[in-house]
């Protein structure tokens, strides 16, 4: 990686991180309840399994109304840190949490009781900034992509899904061989469904634009 490459990632983050942490909250509200809807419409969305969340900081868009939301025979999960990769369990509100070492909130489980990555059906994944082509700008730590790196040669499950507002979005993001690329990508006013090759999907119905 080039230093001017890690240069622009480094400054697109600090800038899209200063301007979702300014929304205002009664935006986020509205937003957290349209995303939920958009997740929930997902032609692949599951009905049944494991599914994955996140537990929202940093001003990232909330998932508690999709979590709340979900088919009764899904199980939201959310991730936890473990070595280098995600592990993930099972989380309903009440159950207890620690948090991790970078102060998120994560379910207190035995590292022997973790569901690995190839377990979900369907992860929602958090991002900084995501583009039209399905790239995603992430925390710069490589969790997610360390983690579901296997996606690159074996699917289609878990489908990796996006969760963003609208103004994190960009028209290109240059990427690097280990960013694995997502499936859709969800906003408050957007669904946007790519293929495996990561170009817009021209033949799915349910792709919707602003
Ligand atoms: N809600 C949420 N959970 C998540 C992620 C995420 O992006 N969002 N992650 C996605 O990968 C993983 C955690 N990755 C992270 C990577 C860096 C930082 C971070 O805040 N870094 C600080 C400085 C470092 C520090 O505090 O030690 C910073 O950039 O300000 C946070 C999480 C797993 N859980
Ligand atoms: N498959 C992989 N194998 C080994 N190292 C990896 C892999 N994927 C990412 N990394 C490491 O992670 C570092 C951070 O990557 P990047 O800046 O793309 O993270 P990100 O996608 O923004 O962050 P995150 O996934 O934590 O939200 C890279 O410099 C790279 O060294």
């Amino acid at each position: 990686m080039t230093d001017e490459f890690a240069a622009r990632r480094r400054q697109l983050r600090d800038r899209l991180r200063q301007q979702r942490r300014n929304l205002a909250p009664a935006l986020r509200v509205a937003a957290a309840d349209a995303l939920a809807a958009n997740l929930l419409a997902l032609p692949f969305a599951p009905q049944s399994g494991y599914v994955a969340g996140y537990w929202a900081m940093d001003g990232e868009i909330a998932l508690h109304a999709w979590q709340l939301q979900l088919p009764g025979q899904c199980i939201y999960c959310l991730p936890v840190l473990d070595g280098e990769h995600l592990g993930f369990a099972p989380w309903r509100p009440g159950d207890p949490l620690v948090t991790n070492r970078y102060g998120i909130p994560e379910p207190d489980v035995s590292r022997g009781g973790l569901l690995r990555p190839q377990a979900m059906a369907l992860v929602v994944v958090p991002l900084v900034a995501f583009d039209l082509h399905g790239a995603r700008l992430g925390m710069g730590a490589g969790w997610y992509d360390r983690s579901f790196a296997f996606r690159k040669n074996e699917g289609p499950a878990p489908w990796l899904v996006g969760a963003a507002f609208q103004l994190q979005q960009q028209d290109a993001i240059a990427t690097a061989a280990w960013d694995v690329p997502l499936d859709a990508v969800c906003t408050e006013t957007a669904t946007r469904t790519f293929n495996h090759r990561g170009d817009p999907d021209e033949t799915d119905p349910h792709r919707s634009h602003r």
